[in-house]
């Protein structure tokens, strides 16, 4: 009666410790509650869990109960060593030992620790293999079969909470990997949200989620009734600052910029969007009339007199503002955005730095001319604009002496525009700087091309505005497109207008005689057109004159245009300078040039202007085999 007692009294306990073991959070603290649990259920001195490697051949004494723990863990035998702890996981069954002998005793690391002299050992198995053992020890009082009974059941109970805890343990780490791998899909969506909603540089919304603002704000508007206000802002000679302070101040500048535009328009329903280059746009949605959003603009007007202090530099930007309202200068996104960037041109044209409401006449012819130079600001970082070339062949040697180098702008909507219609223009705004000087790496980085390509060496002929002599270095820009291409000086020919040789100064003189000095030639272009003066002639570096072509069109049935172009040729001797005649269309033409001594001739009749490619086959191989000039020559 009293063993079954002890054994129902036992089994209580061993519920009970399981339960204990179960609510255990890590491993160190497992093992020493088993050993604890091991004590109290077969009512032992103290005990101990054993960790058995099998394939290791290795025990290590993982825990102990009550004080014994920090003396014990750690401690590792061979499974060969013959200890109690060894014989158990080698040979799987428990066993039980009423008295401890020397041999034992000296075999054992536990037990040189441990003074004690009666032991009760379990193996525990995990999927059939000894994975542990559970040791109990007293001193002076053996164990019997019912604590031998109690410990396997708790090792067994014990094998399955250690199996347990693994499992949990295992699922703990995968929810954290794949809450990791949320957390960065999840981003990864972000950045990617980031990339295709919001402008990289200034981080506000780029032009698709101002799209979608838009939209949304404008149905709200339809529904309430209220007006909304589309503003077009653009900095103002933005570029300059580009161009002489570079790129990252001028990124710098953007992003204060955008700082400020945002600290303008703070209210809900007003949206900042950067629309591309120096230009932005926004939205106000909760304007209640027109006076609201003129309000907003002289705010942003005036919140840009204060200088932008940009690493370091003051720097002093205003901008204009066009403004669009819904319903009245637009029923859609596109309307109003348009009618509001027609009416920033109407700002920049009233002089910059203010803000000009839209009026329907802006979207009339004179807006066109406007739209085009919207257009050819942007042409440039585009990369629309491509060189077509034409042949200058020296009629004599049947040869090609001269590619000259003409622009040709491949507008996305127009297709290509020529010079006439946008040079004047480009002159106008200043934007034949930038635009010539690309033309003049181009040119020479072509020529070199085709020098590099084994073609016979020519020169190549680039036409100069007269705001490239007065604004800008002429000089640098002209040294670092031959040392770009790595084209030899002498291969480059400028050709300026009459109009320039007279309207120059000591200026220009100086940088044409540097430019002499470098190797460069200088032709001058439409020869005869203008007020011709012998005296600029002797006083230029000139080495070449183009007979303009309104002289050439009539030579064969004009006698005053062949007089002239006679002179010119005559002249053109007598100081040393070769004549080029151009505008050369039929056989006819090129018979008469060619009685006066012209040997020099550009015209339809050899070659239209046409893109570097059409040339390759020309120059490759003897210039008469091209078109059938080599007849005529
Ligand atoms: N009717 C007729 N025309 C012929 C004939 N042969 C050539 N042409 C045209 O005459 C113009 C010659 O160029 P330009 O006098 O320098 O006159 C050029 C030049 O002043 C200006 N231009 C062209 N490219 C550039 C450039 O890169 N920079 C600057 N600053 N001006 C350029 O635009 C002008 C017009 O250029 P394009 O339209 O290319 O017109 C070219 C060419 O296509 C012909 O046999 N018959």
């Amino acid at each position: 009666m009293a063993n079954l007692k002890r054994y129902n009294d036992g089994l209580f306990k061993l519920d009970l410790w399981i339960r204990r073991l179960l609510a255990m959070g890590d491993w160190e603290l497992l093992h020493t509650a088993l050993c604890d649990g091991a004590c109290e259920i077969v009512r032992a001195e103290t005990a101990a869990f054993t960790s058995v490697d099998l394939p290791g051949g290795t025990i290590t004494y993982t825990a102990a109960s009550g004080g014994w723990n920090p003396m014990v863990s750690g401690m590792t035998e061979p499974l060969t060593s013959g200890s109690l702890c060894a014989s158990v996981a080698v040979c799987g069954t428990p066993l039980r030992l009423d008295r401890i002998d020397s041999p034992r005793r000296e075999n054992c690391e536990l037990l040189k620790v441990m003074e004690m002299d009666t032991a009760l050992l379990v193996p525990v198995f995990e999927d059939g293999r000894v994975t542990g053992c559970i040791s109990a020890y007293r001193l002076g009082h053996p164990f019997d079969q019912i604590d031998e009974q109690l410990l396997q059941q708790y090792a067994h109970s014990a094998s399955m909470v250690m199996r347990n805890f693994r499992l949990m343990e295992d699922l703990r780490r995968h929810a954290a990997m794949l809450e990791e791998e949320i957390a960065e899909r999840s981003r990864a969506e972000e950045t990617i949200r980031q990339m295709a909603y919001y402008d990289a540089l200034t981080g506000l919304p780029n032009r698709r989620l101002f799209n979608d603002r838009l939209q949304q704000s404008l149905a709200m508007a339809q529904r309430q009734e209220r007006p909304l206000a589309v503003m077009f802002l653009d900095l103002d000679r933005f570029k300059v600052i580009n161009d002489t302070l570079g790129h990252t101040i001028g990124d710098q500048l953007l992003m204060a910029v955008a700082r400020r535009l945002r600290e303008c328009c703070r209210r809900e329903g007003d949206t900042v969007a950067r629309q591309g280059g120096d230009e932005f746009i926004i939205t106000l949605s909760l304007v209640s009339e027109a006076k609201d959003a003129v309000t907003v603009a002289q705010k942003i007007i005036e919140g840009f007199h204060r200088p932008f202090s940009v690493d370091g530099h003051e720097l002093f930007v205003t901008t204009s503002i066009g403004i669009s309202f819904f319903p009245h200068d637009g029923q859609t996104g596109d309307a109003l955005v348009k009618n509001a960037d027609f009416a920033m041109y109407r700002a920049k044209e009233q002089g910059r730095n203010n803000f000009q409401l839209y009026a329907p006449e802006m979207n009339s012819r004179a807006f066109d001319r406007l739209a085009l130079e919207n257009s050819l600001r942007k042409a440039l970082d585009r990369e629309e604009f491509i060189l077509y070339y034409q042949p200058k062949v020296n009629v004599e040697h049947c040869q090609i002496t001269c590619m000259e180098a003409l622009v040709r702008w491949q507008h996305p909507e127009q297709g290509i525009v020529p010079p006439s219609r946008f040079i004047p223009l480009a002159e106008e705004t200043g934007l034949i700087v930038p635009l010539g000087e690309w033309v003049l790496r181009t040119a020479c980085r072509q020529n070199r091309l085709w020098q590099d390509a084994g073609y016979p060496p020519m020169q190549i002929a680039v036409n100069l505005s007269p705001r490239q002599l007065k604004q800008g270095d002429l000089v640098a820009t002209v040294r670092s497109a031959l040392d770009e291409s790595g084209l030899d000086p002498r291969w480059l020919i400028l050709e300026v207008t009459e109009g320039i040789m007279m309207e120059s100064d000591e200026g220009t003189l100086a940088t044409f005689r540097i430019l002499e000095r470098m190797g460069v030639q200088i032709a001058i272009d439409d020869f005869g057109t203008g007020y011709s003066s012998l005296h600029y002639l002797k006083k230029f570096p000139v080495h070449a004159l183009k007979i303009d072509r309104s002289f050439v069109r009539d030579i064969t049935s004009n006698s005053d245009d062949e007089a002239i172009a006679s002179a010119v040729i005559t002249m053109a001797k007598g100081l040393n300078l070769r004549v080029v005649a151009e505008g050369v269309e039929t056989v006819e033409q090129l018979e008469v040039l060619r009685a006066l001594d012209c040997r020099y001739m550009q015209g339809h009749l050899f070659s239209k202007p046409a893109p570097a490619e059409q040339f390759a086959p020309l120059l490759g191989s003897a210039a008469g085999a091209y078109l059938n000039f080599g007849t005529w020559c």
